[in-house]
């Protein structure tokens, strides 16, 4: 009697936009320095804290405002450029057996632009098989799914344990935390992605129909 195939589950990998995928940082200083040349600014090197605004808010209060009618303009999120090599990881990701990706990305507020913008960027740069697969929402704790790699530090919401590990994505933002073991970082998507993926392989319950061992 031949033995019945051997299954894992799929790892799921949620990818955030801004900061992993899109350069919002970069973006941001572009269209602050073309729209206010002059005032004072926070170079890359200099930026700390997840939100742009509020550290241009210590740096004099009214630039808060300022810095906020960059990313709030229509056009901002559209045009941002991509982060280098993630393109490629996308797509080479997502035609990796048992392996299912998903771009989860939240809206401002002020979402008017912001939503239809990510929707088309995505489609410009990754195509509509991609657009199938924005995960859109305020609260990613919420969503299912073994990595959530993603740039902001603290990533909270409704659910208190989420089912994701979050693989803290490198930015000019968070480069200098220290993460406490066993947090762990993608530095770049030139560094270990393909591993970090893999980790998650032999750790997975299998699938209900197979026979109890992960496929090597
Ligand atoms: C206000 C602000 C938003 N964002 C991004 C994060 C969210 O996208 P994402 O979830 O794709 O990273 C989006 C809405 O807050 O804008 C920043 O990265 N920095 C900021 O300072
Ligand atoms: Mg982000």
């Amino acid at each position: 009697m031949g033995t019945p195939a051997r299954r894992a589950r799929p790892v799921r990998v949620l990818v955030d936009m801004d900061c992993v995928l899109a350069d919002f940082e970069a973006g941001l200083l572009r269209g602050f320095l073309q729209r206010f040349p002059g005032e004072p600014h926070v170079p890359l090197e200099e930026r700390r804290g997840f939100y742009a605004h509020e550290q241009y808010r210590a740096l004099r209060p009214d630039l808060a405002d300022k810095v906020t009618t960059v990313f709030e303009a229509p056009g901002f999120f559209l045009d941002l450029e991509p982060i280098p090599g993630a393109l490629e990881a996308m797509r080479e990701m997502s035609d990796m057996q048992d392996t299912q990706v998903f771009i989860c990305t939240s809206p401002l507020m002020k979402y008017d632009h912001c939503v239809a913008e990510k929707y088309r960027w995505v489609e410009k740069h990754l195509g509509p098989q991609f657009v199938e697969r924005i995960i859109m929402t305020r609260d990613k704790t919420v969503i299912s799914g073994d990595l959530l790699i993603d740039d902001k530090e603290v990533i909270q919401g409704q659910e208190e344990t989420p089912s994701w590990e979050h693989i803290l994505f490198t930015c000019c933002h968070n480069q200098h935390l220290a993460l406490p073991p066993p947090r762990r970082r993608l530095r770049s998507w030139s560094d270990n992605w393909r591993e970090i993926i893999d980790s998650k392989r032999g750790a997975l319950p299998l699938d209900p129909d197979g026979l109890g061992l992960p496929q090597q």
